[in-house]
């Protein structure tokens, strides 16, 4: 079973076709990056992944359940246990601190706080900010927020993470630290990793890349 398929996606801001009929398979623990130049519509694919937006047609599953047919609960339940995101400047809840924000996916989903917690640390570590743990998002550089970003979105073993330009605010050598985390969570947790980046060595990265012109893929090459 493909971790998440989408099949001819469409969606429009107002007038503005943003995606005009995409669709691409993910297997569990295959990595694939979508390329393509600024508003071709990249991110806007990856927040109708992520159920953020809903399509105006076409379909959206994640472990072969329809997002558009399931009961607002359930569709919540399941983005936030089978789904991991790393939004473009992190998007942590601004008063919580580093380790509550990790933690949160574990807490909203019924999780002992304790347990929670140290997952969350442990996360933290994995991404080189333990020593941050009780600051908040506002003390931290673009950089940290990003990496407890991943944090949080791999806490829950995912099925599916989806990075729009997850390294985009980090220097080589932490941007290539926090792809290799993002990587290992495919690799050898099987999560299905999509990810959107202008950057060529992340592409290079994956298993194959989806390049995207104009809201439509313009062509697939497996690396
Ligand atoms: N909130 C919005 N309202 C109206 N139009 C939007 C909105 N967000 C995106 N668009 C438009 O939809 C199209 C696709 O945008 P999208 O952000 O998905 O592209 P992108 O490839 O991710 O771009 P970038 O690389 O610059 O982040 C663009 O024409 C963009 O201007």
């Amino acid at each position: 079973m493909n971790a998440l398929a989408l099949e001819r996606v469409e969606y429009s801001y107002r007038r503005n076709a943003a995606l005009r009929g995409v669709s691409l398979q993910l297997k569990p623990g295959e990595v694939v990056a979508v390329t393509g130049a600024s508003g071709c519509g990249k991110s806007t694919l990856l927040h109708c992944a992520a159920g953020i937006l809903a399509p105006d047609a076409g379909t959206v599953q994640v472990d072969g359940q329809d997002l558009a047919a399931l009961p607002e609960e359930r569709r919540a339940a399941l983005r936030r246990t089978k789904i991991g995101i790393v939004l473009q400047f992190g998007q942590l809840v601004p008063d919580l601190p580093l380790v509550d924000n990790v933690a949160l996916p574990l807490l909203l989903g019924g999780h002992e706080r304790g347990e929670a917690h140290v997952s969350a640390m442990n996360w933290l570590e994995q991404v080189g900010i333990a020593d941050d743990a009780t600051a908040v998002p506002a003390e931290l550089s673009g950089g940290q927020t990003q990496r407890a970003a991943v944090a949080r979105a791999l806490i829950t073993g995912p099925s599916v993470v989806l990075a729009d330009e997850p390294t985009g605010s980090l220097d080589s050598r932490a941007g290539q630290e926090l792809l290799d985390v993002l990587l290992e969570a495919a690799r050898q947790r099987g999560s299905a990793l999509l990810m959107v980046t202008h950057d060529n060595l992340v592409a290079a990265s994956a298993d194959r890349e989806i390049r995207l012109r104009d809201g439509l893929i313009q062509h697939e090459v497996a690396l």
